[in-house]
């Protein structure tokens, strides 16, 4: 038996039981909850990472849904309990979920939310401030000053690369991968190769805009090409982003024969998942190429670090944080909140999750939809035609 755990009470009348496994941002989400006639239960313990037998004890004899977080192992166990307690609603407050194993939810019948859209730009402006810093060695500049090591200006003193007209690869061109493009190509004049399994017209057509727009003004014209390969895109890119889902076929992506692929000055920036990089052959690959330079939010073991890691000079590293702007994460908590009240309610599937605008607007109440069920088709759930 699992010992019992430290809760938040808000409404203790209301007649639906929801968990959060943690404090999220801002109150929209609770009032949200709270007008819908939710009992709503919030996780205090103090502990970072919940563990599947405290998750039990949170969801005890009846729950009816549970906000849950990225951290957190969502597999047969879970949902078995959640469904046991009568539960049939479960969201993540992320947009990836390589955490929850669907097919499980899908056997119990539990929909599983995400939150997409909400963190696009804020997630690419990470990535973009990563690029950034790797390219211009702002953070070891910073520690150097702080050191009291600045004796004065030097012809050498903390050489960079210069992003303008340089090629910036972007792996996975979806919702976030698209805004860092388009960040990094209007905000520096780069060109962009990209690879994804799937076309993506509007990115393109974004650039042969800009492309014509600097042309039109006597500038050089931005390009774009999609690339057929991946390796395509590490061989010829001085600048690469990950973007992709992390599922089987992203796992390991940039491994050691790839890395050797890059060019020995190019920047790789990883915010998507930890995974997608083999971390042992790239803290390898740092130290045998001290040009190349990475910016790391997430970590193949998190929240630990292969050894070597913290060492490396040419790495940036910080700790998951390229949603973490408070407009965005007040967002994901309302967006999670409402997936979770959508299904108790018996309400829809919003039609398109990368709109989901309508959710957010602080001064309207919210669509009677679910904003973003992956599992919708799978549970044979209705889809709002509002
Ligand atoms: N570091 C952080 O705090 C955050 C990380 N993320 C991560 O970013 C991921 C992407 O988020 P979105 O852009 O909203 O998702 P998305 O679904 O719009 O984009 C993912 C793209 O990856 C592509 N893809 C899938 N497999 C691929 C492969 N083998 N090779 C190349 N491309 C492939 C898909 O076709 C899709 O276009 C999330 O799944 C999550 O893991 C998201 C938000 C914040
Ligand atoms: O949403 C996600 O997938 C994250 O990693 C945190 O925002």
């Amino acid at each position: 038996m699992a010992k019992p755990v430290s809760i938040e009470v808000w409404n203790p009348n209301g007649k639906y039981r929801v968990v959060s496994t943690k404090p999220m941002p801002g109150t929209r989400w609770i009032n949200l909850l709270v007008d819908q006639d939710c009992r709503v239960e919030i996780c205090t313990q103090k502990k970072t990472i919940l563990s599947v037998e405290d998750i039990i004890a949170l969801i005890g004899d009846k729950c009816d849904g549970v906000i849950g977080q990225l951290t957190e192992d969502w597999g047969e166990t879970l949902f078995a309990a959640l469904s046991r307690a009568g539960g049939k609603a479960f969201s993540n407050m992320a947009v990836g979920y390589n955490n929850v194993d669907v097919n499980a939810a899908n056997k119990y019948g539990v929909a599983v939310g995400n939150t997409p859209g909400v963190l696009t730009e804020t997630t690419a402006e990470l990535a973009a401030s990563l690029s950034l810093s790797a390219a211009r060695r702002i953070v070891e500049a910073d520690e150097f000053m702080r050191a009291g090591l600045y004796d004065g200006w030097l012809p050498n003193l903390f050489v960079g690369n210069l992003l303008k007209g340089q090629t910036v690869g972007v792996i996975g061109a979806g919702r976030i991968g698209s805004a860092y493009a388009r960040i990094m190509v209007e905000g520096f004049k780069m060109n962009l190769i990209y690879f994804d399994l799937y076309q993506s017209t509007r990115l393109e057509k974004f650039v042969t805009a800009y492309g014509e727009f600097l042309k039109a003004n006597g500038e050089q014209p931005v390009t774009w090409k999609r690339a057929s390969s991946m390796d395509e895109v590490l061989r010829e890119a001085d600048l690469i982003s990950l973007h992709p889902v992390l599922d089987k076929t992203t796992y390991h992506l940039v491994n050691k024969e790839r890395l050797a692929m890059m060019k020995k000055e190019a920047i790789l920036i990883n915010c998507s998942r930890g995974p997608v990089v083999d971390e042992v052959a790239l803290v390898e690959h740092l130290k045998h190429n001290p040009m190349f330079r990475v910016g790391l939010d997430v970590f193949e073991d998190e929240p630990y670090m292969k050894p070597g890691l913290a060492e490396m000079k040419n790495a940036i590293v910080v700790p998951h944080i390229a949603s973490a702007s408070k407009w965005t994460r007040e967002g994901m908590a309302t967006l999670a909140a409402l997936n979770v009240l959508g299904k108790i309610k018996g309400y829809p599937v919003w039609g398109d999750p990368n709109h989901i605008e309508p959710f957010l607007n602080e001064n309207a109440p919210p669509p009677a939809a679910s904003p973003s069920i992956v599992n919708s088709k799978a549970l044979g759930l209705p889809v709002s035609k509002l």
